[in-house]
């Protein structure tokens, strides 16, 4: 299997994103521009970051929760090559954002953040045929200790492809790998290291020597 590297850039600011960019996007298969960059920059940030990064996926992580086939089209007028709704949503919001990521040929990831059931409603979005389904221990959970790798488990069954986040950082990042989640998504543990470029790039060593075996 394929695996990718994520780094999300859950900052404020389209410099700041760029700054952390310069030093660790080597190392990086998907930029994921983060909730809170797009909210705060809207869809100029991928333009920004598409533009100087062509050859990364660009990933806006909009989240959406309503209006499926409406709220994605101004990150991908803006160039996105992936874009996020939640699967808390109604079906039909789900299935409205794969419509319209499809028309722009850009890729849906659906984040299970905040769902109860992962193995039933996991067993539902995969019947829409979403690109990823991404099992997250969203922030604001993060403290209970709730453990994506272990999170992953309830999708045993559900074969579609499948990303992983939540406050994975270097020292649980070879376990992430080893699991059976094709993208693993890091935040904090590569921006709010002291050294993101040798985090990343140890983090890309360790992808590449799992590959390798
Ligand atoms: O999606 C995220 C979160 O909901 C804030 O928007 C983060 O990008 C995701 O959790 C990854 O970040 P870390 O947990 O810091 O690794």
């Amino acid at each position: 299997m394929k695996k990718k590297l994520q780094v999300a850039l859950d900052l404020f600011k389209t410099e700041d994103a760029l700054e952390i960019l310069e030093e660790v996007a080597d190392y990086v298969d998907i930029i994921e521009l983060g909730t809170p960059l797009i909210i705060s920059e809207g869809a100029r940030v991928v333009k920004t970051v598409k533009d100087k990064y062509p050859d990364k996926i660009v990933f806006a992580d909009i989240k959406v929760m309503d209006g499926g086939n409406v709220v994605p089209k101004s990150v991908l007028e803006a160039g996105a090559d992936m874009i996020s709704v939640l699967a808390a949503s109604d079906d039909s919001t789900i299935k409205g954002a794969i419509r319209i990521a499809k028309e722009y040929g850009a890729k849906v990831l659906v984040d299970m953040c905040s769902v109860k059931d992962i193995a039933a409603r996991g067993k539902e979005i995969e019947a829409m045929e979403p690109d990823y389904i991404c099992v997250h221990v969203g922030y604001d959970i993060q403290e209970t200790g709730a453990d994506p790798i272990e999170e992953l488990r309830k999708l045993e069954g559900v074969s579609c492809a499948k990303a992983i986040a939540g406050g994975i950082k270097l020292d649980t990042f070879a376990e992430a790998v080893a699991s059976p989640a094709e993208v693993i998504i890091s935040g904090g543990g590569i921006c709010n290291q002291k050294n993101r470029r040798e985090t990343a790039a140890k983090m890309r060593e360790i992808m590449d020597s799992y590959l390798q075996k």
